[in-house]
């Protein structure tokens, strides 16, 4: 059996690795380099600048473990040349391609976009044709642009590499997971950021907590963030560039030396030229079922391309997925209950499961959120500003979502993603022993505050779990009435 995969990202690479596994004669065909959007120009270099950021805030609290020296200089072309280092990390350390090759892959790269012929065969700008007898599209997507006036004069993402000085000012248009990721950056590293969201409030798919708690806590560093509001024009003025939006109708105007979009992520399937073979396409997105089949049967689509849930862990799992499919015949269903995510803002944000919206619209169901300022860790850090909210079913007692702020919450949502696939009740989450002193010892509290208010058991409310008397000076430095 012949299984062709378009796209070397993370779903690409995990579909035709899966597919020779299981006995299939494989040819993986990538545009650009294998590694995709993970490990080339996403996360991989993003964290890597995301981390001297932290580098940066962290120079700020020396004083405060009674440690002098001057703070730290940014060298904006040093710190992108090592994020750039770290990306090259999977090709000249990792020797991603060799290994896909010794899989017995045949792996086609640098080859340019390709497209459709025929619904076996698809043809690369050299004039080369690629078949199989089963096709998994895995191409992913690219960030998308406003359609307003003077959209060619902003940056994406992408543009953060070619960065070689920081902006004195900057305006991110967009305040989602890659609007607040590249504004945390740039405002740690000191430029005067700006956020425009459209909608009411950053990150609006979250839980409303952490929207507001991301907030404050950027608007703390300075960071000017305004939402409801739409960016309808972008003009260059000299030096700087204005941005016009729209604020309840009324024309605003923000100057800045960069503007970035981080607007969406539509996907690349229309690249491929779709209606030839008809396939069926949406917003750039391959329409697939609950089994990753696409419209056309021997189609199958894998990770941000299907636009069903675009980060790494999933278009892995849909590679898996849909290489078994492909090769053993169509029967595992894609499914997403539990994807732990998080980010590399800060203040970090880690998240599983329904937000308290969500959980209330469809549950009765019970929260319960600690402070980090009540733990014990994050005061030696020195960051302990932060929270960790546990969502649970009132009746049957599971966790439905969990969503935290502050260090480490991207590690610590994976504990309680755990929990959730176990079935765990929250009892039993509550008895559970926590390495003392851990940032994850707040899901451990905020169990057993659940387990007292739904009264279940009798569990003594132990002193650690009152609030602050005294205000800690670190957390003030974050500190808003409207966290939790
Ligand atoms: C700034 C940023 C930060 C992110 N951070 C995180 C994070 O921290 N955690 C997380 O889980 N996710 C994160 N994501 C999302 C994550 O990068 C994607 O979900 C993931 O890369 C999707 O993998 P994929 O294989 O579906 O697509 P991609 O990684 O985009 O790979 C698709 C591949 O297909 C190739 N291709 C496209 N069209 C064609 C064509 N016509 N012919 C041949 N090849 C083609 C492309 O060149 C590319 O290599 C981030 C994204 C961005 C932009
Ligand atoms: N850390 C992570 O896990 C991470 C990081 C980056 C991206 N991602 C993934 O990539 C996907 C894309 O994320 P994204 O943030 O690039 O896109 P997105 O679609 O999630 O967010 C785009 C934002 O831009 C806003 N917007 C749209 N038009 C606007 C306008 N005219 N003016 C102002 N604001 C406007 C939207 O309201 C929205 O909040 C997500 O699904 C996410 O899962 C994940």
């Amino acid at each position: 059996m012949r299984l062709l995969v378009i796209g070397g990202g993370p779903a690409g690479v995990s579909a035709a690795l899966q597919g020779a596994e299981l006995g299939a004669q494989v040819t993986l065909v990538e545009r650009k380099r294998v590694g995709g959007t993970s490990v080339n120009e996403g996360p991989a270099p993003v964290r890597t600048l995301a981390r001297a950021a932290r580098l940066v805030r962290d120079a700020r609290s020396w004083e405060t473990f009674g440690l002098r020296g001057s703070a730290p200089e940014v060298d904006v072309k040093a710190a992108v040349a090592n994020a750039v280092r770290v990306a090259d990390y999977s090709h000249d350390v990792k020797r991603m391609s060799e290994y896909i090759a010794s899989c017995g892959v045949e792996l086609v790269q640098g080859v340019g976009q390709c497209w459709f012929v025929d619904p076996h065969t698809i043809e690369t700008p050299d004039g080369q044709r690629y078949s199989g007898d089963a096709i998994i599209i895995a191409v992913g997507g690219h960030a998308g642009r406003l359609p307003i006036p003077g959209a060619e004069l902003a940056l994406t993402y992408e543009d953060i590499r070619s960065l070689d000085e920081l902006p004195v000012s900057t305006v991110v248009i967009g305040g989602s997971d890659t609007g607040c990721q590249l504004a945390s950056i740039l405002v740690d590293f000191g430029s005067q950021v700006t956020v425009l969201e459209y909608a009411e409030r950053i990150k609006p798919r979250s839980d409303h907590d952490v929207s507001d708690a991301l907030a404050a806590a950027f608007t703390a560093k300075g960071m000017r963030i305004v939402t409801g509001t739409q960016a309808t024009e972008i003009e260059r003025s000299g030096e700087v560039f204005l941005v016009h939006h729209l604020v309840d109708g009324v024309r605003q105007t923000v100057a800045a030396d960069l503007v970035f979009f981080a607007v969406g992520w539509p996907g690349n399937a229309d690249t491929l030229r779709p209606e030839a073979i008809g396939l069926q396409t949406a917003r750039g997105y391959v329409t697939v079922d609950d089994r990753l089949v696409s419209s056309v049967p021997h189609i199958l689509a894998a990770g941000d391309a299907t636009g069903l849930s675009m980060l790494v862990p999933s278009a892995r799992q849909q590679g898996l997925v849909a290489a078994e499919n492909a090769v053993l015949g169509t029967r595992r269903r894609n499914t997403h209950e539990i994807v732990p995510t998080g980010s590399f803002t800060d203040p970090e944000y880690g998240s599983v499961g329904l937000t308290e919206q969500e959980a209330r619209a469809r549950y009765d169901c019970e929260v319960a959120i600690v402070r980090y300022d009540d733990l014990l860790r994050p005061v030696v850090d020195a960051r302990s500003g932060g929270f960790c909210k546990l969502i649970v079913e009132s009746n049957r007692r599971y966790i439905l979502g969990a969503h935290v702020l502050g260090e480490y919450s991207a590690e610590i949502i994976q504990m309680v993603a755990t929990c959730m696939a176990t079935n765990m009740r929250i009892e039993q989450l509550a008895d559970l022993q926590f390495a003392f002193p851990t940032f994850t010892e707040a899901v451990g509290m905020a169990a057993q505050k659940c387990v007292r208010q739904l009264g279940i058991a009798r569990l003594a409310q132990q002193w650690s779990e009152l609030r602050p008397q005294a205000p800690d000076p670190d957390t003030a430095a974050v500190r808003s009435d409207t966290w939790p």
